[in-house]
């Protein structure tokens, strides 16, 4: 199998075999392996330092990694193997797009103007790459007003059409991450790969961002996310895969996940003598937010 290769399609968007990743004499990923299932949320946890961000760069074309296979199946079948792609090519061809720590909008531009820049590569290959193509052709007069259409689709779905004249640096926190996501989505992904989306978000917030990522799982695309807030965690994945080390200790449904030992023990960092009180701790929230 080569990229680009078309083949039958199947229900697993992403495939991560014996991924390793070397930084000098840390070994930051040691053959770790999992699947991401097409139309769910998956969750990437576990703790600090584990490799998350170092998986997630392997895969978004970051880092290319010093070992493993990294397949993405789009929805027709076509496959890309994505350590071999070049990094500006993982979301135009494979479709993989992704959002940052840190947030990186265009705070001077308006809401609007953010959503109309991601369809930039769209716009320029309707202008026919021509100052003509920009001022007369139909084409681009027809992309021009899907681009704005989609934009608006989205910001009604993140609860942003009001603001979608404000510049994006006077949103609110939680709203700016919303955006975020929409810049994203206005691309078109199939796997939406988001890196700690809920990190800083007060509790209304929070929910917020549970209910847009919900409704774009809906809508057919599918989710990954490295997440240290443990109730989006648990309220919104389908599956959720747990790094230790850079090594996968568990994989499974929130419920599998959160119950197993191994993972109270590496992600609360506790001892083993401690376990069996975690474990009823854990069960008290979880039926708490139930
Ligand atoms: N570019 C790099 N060069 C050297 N070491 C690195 C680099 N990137 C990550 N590491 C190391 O690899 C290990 C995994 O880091 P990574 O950032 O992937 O973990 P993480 O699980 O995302 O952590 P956190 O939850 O704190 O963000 C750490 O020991 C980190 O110091």
């Amino acid at each position: 199998m080569t990229s680009g290769n078309t083949t039958m399609s199947n229900d697993t968007i992403l495939k991560v075999e014996h991924l390793s990743m070397r930084f000098g004499g840390l070994m930051a990923i040691n053959d770790f392996s999992f699947e991401a299932k097409r139309g769910e949320i998956t969750a990437l946890i576990g703790p600090n330092g584990a490799g998350k961000t170092t998986v997630f760069n392997c895969i978004t074309g970051f880092y290319r990694p010093t070992m493993g296979m990294i397949t993405l199946t789009q929805k027709s079948g076509e496959q890309f193997l994505l350590e071999r792609l070049p990094d500006f090519e993982i979301p135009k061809k494979a479709k993989v797009a992704r959002t940052f720590q840190n947030i990186r909008l265009f705070s001077g531009l308006t809401v609007l103007e953010n959503l109309l820049v991601a369809q930039h590569n769209a716009l320029m290959k309707a202008s026919g790459y021509t100052v003509l193509g920009l001022l007369g052709l139909p084409a681009y007069k027809k992309a021009a007003g899907e681009a704005i259409e989609k934009a608006r689709y989205w910001l009604e779905k993140a609860d942003l059409i009001d603001r979608a004249d404000d510049p994006a640096g006077d949103l609110p926190y939680g709203a700016q991450r919303r955006l975020e996501i929409c810049r994203a989505m206005c691309t078109g992904p199939e796997l939406l790969c988001l890196d700690e989306p809920a990190a800083g978000l007060n509790p209304k917030e929070s929910l917020a961002l549970n209910t847009l990522l919900r409704s774009i799982r809906d809508e057919g695309t599918s989710l990954l996310l490295i997440e240290h807030d443990m109730s989006v965690v648990m309220q919104i994945s389908d599956h959720v895969v747990v790094l230790e080390y850079g090594q996968k200790i568990s994989d499974g449904t929130p419920d599998h996940v959160k119950n197993d030992p191994k993972v109270i023990a590496a992600y609360l960092g506790v001892e083993d003598e401690e376990l069996d009180e975690v474990i009823h701790e854990v069960e008290a929230i979880a039926g708490g937010e139930a």
